[in-house]
């Protein structure tokens, strides 16, 4: 058993004093813990921009600092991953209670070994530990917690750049530019912009009538009561430090429930975040069996908040669960999920065709189409067709698969033998299927890795399997429809797939655009024009879905911040009151 940390912090206040109307003295002597918020100023941030993505060109320190980080990784194999307990790095000494996170294009090669942690520890440490751990995070002042995440996006940007990227590239088998995307860029825009909107949008967002004389109104922004429990997908190290991070911003305290196949690079963020000055027991990181674990956190009646990314499937059987779980809450939990998608390019005949194409090939097979927003189908007018479709064959032959420590891969392994299994099944379905064909790619290989090579598969049946569900790796369904019903095939394709992420419309005609956006106007959380549906920036394009892709709670801004906090509207009277009749009271 871990030592229990026990708080110094007590009320400032005595509330016995107060209860018994006694006459509080006007001069008290303040502890310590009521000092923890001094806030002696109100600080301007620092300038908050998108952290610039870096090219890693052939002979730059850059490319080669980034090797090096990749050869020490490998040359220190297998890392061993602990959970992380109110500070303490908890390690079993079961291997039935460790799993494997293997390199995805290189799969005999084990890259960490996970401690995981089940529902007993985390009921009985870690709950306990965050309550305990909230106490003082939650009365730390507002500069104060955002210094710590303006700190970790410094690390993330700097000192461990190059750690991170390759923790990526090697886990989660992103080549250079898509780890760049994702473990420097994207995780440091999260941390940094949260605390500018926390500041800007939320926090000076307070009551717009304050003439009444003698009165002060005001609005704090409390953190949730209880704990919130962040469950993170494998896809994106960005969104597992977002995920924990967003809400601990705001003053929570969280569980942190990584995906396996993401656990080394998710628990270097938390080290950064530690490194950062991120007091022990605000974060909880505990890796396990997933059904138990995040189980044991949404069945407590200290869960104030599900903060999800992941499959749709696993998001409506905890809201299920949380549904079925409400009388024995203190609050109604705050539930965001953010899922899955069936992202469509639409191609309007006066689009321009090259743009198309290579905006396709892009937005479908960049990280081998491992993107909840990756394009996943296209409605091209039969009037661009042979071109599109030529276009789209000649560039996709060509791309490189491959290792990601090959720089000049393009699109690598997916995730693992499950994602691998999928896409193959979707392939042989479209080989079989009388009206679909294969346009090119349609291999598998998982002798090394788990490669799904490119693929696009074209049919004559709107509702085909391919074009409705979401498969989650490097395939593409056409759907070839007359130029001139394009109102009709829009209506179409809204009413396709149960999902509404991300859609991008390809036109030059004006006309069109508004004609496009109107009618997808609810299939797409994020609409694109002449763009590909995906590559959403943090403090640009806010993201995030609905119908079946989510709670639309737009990572990287306020409207998510705001789910972790629970505003108290304070009025305080500065005048004694000497009588309660009204003026209107008194005898003509
Ligand atoms: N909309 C978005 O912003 C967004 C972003 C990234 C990924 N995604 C989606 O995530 C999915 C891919 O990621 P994934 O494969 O890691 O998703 P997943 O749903 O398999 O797993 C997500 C998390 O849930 C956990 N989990 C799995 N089963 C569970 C259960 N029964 N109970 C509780 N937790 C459980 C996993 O261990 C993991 O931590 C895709 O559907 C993709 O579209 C969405
Ligand atoms: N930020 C991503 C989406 C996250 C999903 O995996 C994008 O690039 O559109």
């Amino acid at each position: 058993m871990l030592p229990v940390r026990t708080s110094t912090l007590s009320a400032s206040l005595s509330m016995a004093a107060i209860a018994t109307g006694r006459r509080v003295s006007h001069s008290r002597t303040l502890n310590t813990a009521a000092l923890r918020g001094a806030q002696l100023g109100f600080f301007a941030l620092p300038q908050i921009q998108n952290e610039p993505m870096r090219p890693y060109p052939v002979g730059s320190a850059d490319r080669e600092n980034l090797k090096a980080a990749i050869k020490d990784l490998r040359s220190e194999l297998p890392f061993e991953v602990p959970a992380v307990i109110n500070g303490h790095e908890l390690r079993s000494t079961s291997s039935s209670s460790l799993s494997h996170q293997l390199i995805p294009f290189e799969h005999a090669t084990v890259l960490a070994k996970s401690h995981e942690v089940d529902a007993k520890v985390v009921v009985e440490r870690a709950i306990p530990g965050a309550l305990e751990a909230k106490r003082a995070w939650e009365t730390m002042s507002f500069t104060d917690r955002a210094s710590i995440f303006l700190k970790a996006a410094d690390l993330v940007a700097n000192k461990y750049r190059y750690k991170i990227l390759a923790a990526t590239m090697l886990g989660q088998g992103k080549n250079v530019w898509q780890a760049e995307i994702d473990a420097a860029a994207e995780l440091a825009d999260f941390f940094r912009f949260n605390v500018w909107y926390a500041q800007h949008q939320i926090y000076s967002q307070q009551p717009l009538s304050n003439q009444a004389d003698g009165y002060w109104n005001r609005v704090e922004y409390r953190p949730l009561e209880g704990f919130v429990a962040a469950v993170s997908p494998f896809n994106f190290t960005a969104i597992g430090g977002n995920l924990a991070g967003a809400p601990v911003l705001m003053g929570n305290v969280v569980l942190w429930k990584p995906s396996p196949h993401a656990a080394y690079s998710n628990h270097l963020v938390l080290q950064i975040l530690r490194e950062a000055g991120l007091p022990d027991g605000v974060i909880q990181f505990v890796p396990g069996p997933a059904e138990a674990v995040v189980g044991a956190m949404v069945d407590h009646p200290d869960f104030a908040g599900l903060h999800f990314t992941g499959s749709s499937a696993v998001f409506k059987g905890l809201y299920k669960r949380i549904a079925g779980n409400i009388d024995g809450y203190k609050n109604f939990p705050r539930i965001v999920g953010e899922t899955g998608g069936k992202n469509m390019h639409f191609i309007h005949r006066s689009a321009h065709v090259p743009t198309v194409v290579n905006q396709t090939i892009r937005g479908t097979f960049e990280y081998s189409g491992q993107k909840c927003s990756a394009t996943s189908r296209m409605y091209c007018p039969d009037s661009l067709w042979d071109e599109v479709k030529e276009g789209l064959v000649e560039g996709v032959k060509k791309i490189k698969v491959g290792p990601v420590d090959d720089f000049s891969t393009f699109v690598s392994a997916v995730i693992h033998k499950a994602s691998f299994e999928k896409c193959k099944s979707y392939i042989e379905y479209a080989k079989a299927a009388p009206d679909a064909e294969i346009l090119v790619g349609g291999v598998c290989d998982d002798s090394k890795g788990y490669y799904v090579h490119p693929t696009v598969i074209v049919t004559t049946n709107p509702s085909f399997k391919s074009i409705t569900e979401e498969i989650f790796g490097p395939i593409l369904t056409i759907y070839v429809y007359p130029a001139d019903k394009y109102e009709e095939t829009l209506l179409l394709a809204d009413r396709t797939s149960s999902y509404a992420l991300t859609a991008a419309l390809f036109a030059r005609d004006r006309e069109a655009q508004i004609v496009g956006a109107e009618t997808l106007r609810n299939c797409a959380g994020n609409f694109y024009i002449n763009d590909k549906s995906t590559g959403d920036i943090v403090g640009q394009q806010p993201f995030g879905g609905s119908r079946a892709s989510g709670t639309n709670d737009k990572a990287g801004a306020a409207i998510n911040l705001l789910r972790w906090v629970s505003p108290r509207a304070v009025k305080e009277n500065f005048r004694d009151l000497s009588g309660y009749t009204y003026p209107s009271n008194a005898a003509a």
